[in-house]
C-alpha cells in the first residue's frame, strides 16, 4: 500500500469525519452542531450546550430539565476518590491530581468495559459532574478547608463556584463562568480531543480516553497556556515592566507568548471576543483594570509586531483571576468544560469506529544495518 507524507504536526490534515464542531479558521467562525458560538455564548447554558454536543440538537424545555437533573444527580464522589485527594503530597498540582482521579473514577464505575452508546452517555454524565467536583474538592482539601456538599438546586457553573468557595456565587460570577464553560466545551480535533479519539479507537473505554485527554490538555502549547499567560502577567507586574517592552524582549529571545497564535484561526478567535469583554466587565466592576489593561497592551503589541491574535487562553487568564480563582486551577477548569466535548467525540468514535493508526516516514539509519555483537562495540 502506498503512503503519503503528512506535514509536520499534521497541519491541515483531515483525520476523521465528525458532526460535532465546525470551524472556519479564516473567517473566525466556531460552531457546535452548526450553531454559532456567539449565539450559544449569548443565549445558552453549559447544560444546554452539553446536551447539544452529546445528542446533536438543542433540547426542549422538558429535556433540558431532565438533563440538568441527571447531571446534578451524578454529583457524588466515591469516598475512595476523596481519600486519593487527601493522600497526595502537598507538592501535587491540581492538574496531576485531576489526571489521576479521572483514571481512578473508572475503577468505581459499574461497567468500565461497556463501550455501548448508552453506557458511554451514562458515563459522560458521571465524568462531567465529577470532574468539576474533583477540581473543587481538591482545592478545598489542599487549603485545609471543609468539603462543601454539592447543591442539586444549582446549575453546573454555580455549583462549581459554590463547592470551590463555600459561598453562593453572584449572578455575574455564575453567568461569566457559565459562558466560559460554553466557550471551552469543544473545538473539533484539537490535540486533547484527538488524543481521546485515538485512545477510544482502540476500543479502550471512555475513562481511558478522557484520562489521556487530560494529560494532553496539560501542555503549555494547549490548555496549559491559560496558566502560562497569567504567570506572564504576574512576572510583568512584579518587575514593574512595560508590557510591550517585556514582550519585545521575549521575541528577541525567540520565546513564545502564551495565549497567542493558533493552528486553525488566522483571525480573531471568536471565543477571545467574549473572554476579552468579560475580563473588561469584571475589571470595571472590581475597580481593578490592571490585568485587563496589561493584557490589552500585550495584545496590541503582539498584533502589531507578529500579526498574531489572542486565542481562547489569553483573556481567560484575567477573567478567572478576576473571579478569584487560583492560577493552577485554570487548566483543570478547562477540563471541567472540555469533558463535554471529549465525551461527545468518544461517543461518536465508538459509534462508528476504526482503529486510528497512521504511518511514520522513516528517517533513521539505512536498512539493513549490521547488528554488531556487544563485545565488538
Ligand atoms: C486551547 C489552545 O490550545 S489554544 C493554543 C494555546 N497555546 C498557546 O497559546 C501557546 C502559544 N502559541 C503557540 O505555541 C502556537 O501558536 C500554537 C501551538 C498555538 C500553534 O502552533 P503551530 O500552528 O504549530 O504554529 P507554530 O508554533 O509553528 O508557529 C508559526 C510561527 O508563528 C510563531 N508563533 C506562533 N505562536 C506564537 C506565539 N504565541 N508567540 C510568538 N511566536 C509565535 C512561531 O514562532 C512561528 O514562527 P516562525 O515561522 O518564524 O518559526
Ligand atoms: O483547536 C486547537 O488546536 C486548540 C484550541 O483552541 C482548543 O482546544 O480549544
Amino acid at each position: 500500500m502506498s503512503t503519503v507524507a503528512a506535514p509536520k504536526g499534521l497541519e491541515g490534515i483531515v483525520a476523521t469525519n465528525s458532526s460535532i464542531c465546525w470551524i472556519d479558521g479564516d473567517a473566525g467562525v466556531l460552531s457546535y452542531r452548526g450553531i454559532d458560538i456567539h449565539e450559544l455564548a449569548q443565549h445558552s447554558s453549559f447544560e444546554e450546550t452539553t446536551y447539544l454536543l452529546w445528542f446533536g440538537r438543542l433540547p426542549n424545555a422538558g429535556e433540558l430539565t431532565e438533563f440538568s437533573k441527571k447531571l446534578a444527580e451524578a454529583r457524588k464522589l466515591d469516598p475512595k476518590i476523596i481519600d486519593l485527594l487527601r493522600s497526595v503530597p502537598a507538592t501535587a498540582t491540581p492538574m496531576q491530581v485531576l489526571r489521576t482521579a479521572v483514571s481512578l473514577l473508572s475503577i468505581y464505575d459499574v461497567d468500565e468495559a461497556d463501550n455501548s452508546h448508552d453506557a458511554n452517555v451514562r458515563k459522560s454524565y458521571r465524568l462531567t459532574s465529577q470532574i468539576a467536583m474533583i477540581v473543587a474538592v481538591f482545592d478545598r482539601i489542599r487549603k485545609g478547608k471543609n468539603i462543601v456538599e454539592a447543591d442539586p438546586s444549582l446549575s453546573h457553573a454555580a455549583n462549581f463556584l459554590w463547592m470551590l468557595n463555600g459561598e453562593k456565587p453572584s449572578d455575574t460570577a455564575t453567568r461569566t463562568f457559565d459562558i466560559a464553560l460554553i466557550l471551552h466545551a469543544d473545538h473539533e480535533l484539537n490535540a486533547s480531543t484527538f488524543a481521546a479519539r485515538v485512545i477510544a479507537a482502540t476500543l479502550a473505554d471512555i475513562h481511558s480516553a478522557i484520562t489521556g485527554a487530560v494529560g494532553a490538555l496539560k501542555g503549555p502549547l494547549h490548555g496549559g497556556a491559560n496558566e502560562a499567560t497569567m504567570r506572564l502577567l504576574y512576572a510583568i507586574d512584579e518587575e514593574g515592566a512595560d508590557p510591550a517592552e517585556y514582550v519585545r524582549q521575549m521575541f528577541a529571545e525567540k520565546k513564545k507568548i502564551s495565549g497567542f497564535g493558533h493552528r486553525v484561526y488566522h483571525t480573531e478567535d471568536p471565543r477571545a471576543t467574549h473572554l476579552r469583554r468579560m475580563s473588561e466587565e469584571l475589571s470595571k466592576t472590581a475597580g481593578n483594570m490592571k490585568w485587563f489593561e496589561m493584557s490589552r497592551k500585550i495584545e496590541q503589541f503582539v498584533k502589531e509586531e507578529k500579526k498574531l491574535n489572542a486565542n481562547v487562553d489569553f483573556y481567560s487568564a484575567s477573567t478567572y483571576t478576576l473571579l478569584g480563582i487560583d492560577i493552577d486551577l485554570f487548566t483543570p477548569i478547562f477540563a471541567v468544560s472540555r469533558v463535554a466535548g471529549w465525551a461527545a467525540h468518544v461517543i461518536e468514535q465508538h459509534d462508528d469506529n476504526r482503529l486510528i493508526r497512521p504511518r511514520a516516514e522513516y528517517v533513521g539509519p539505512a536498512y539493513p544495518s549490521a547488528y554488531t555483537p556487544i563485545g565488538s562495540r
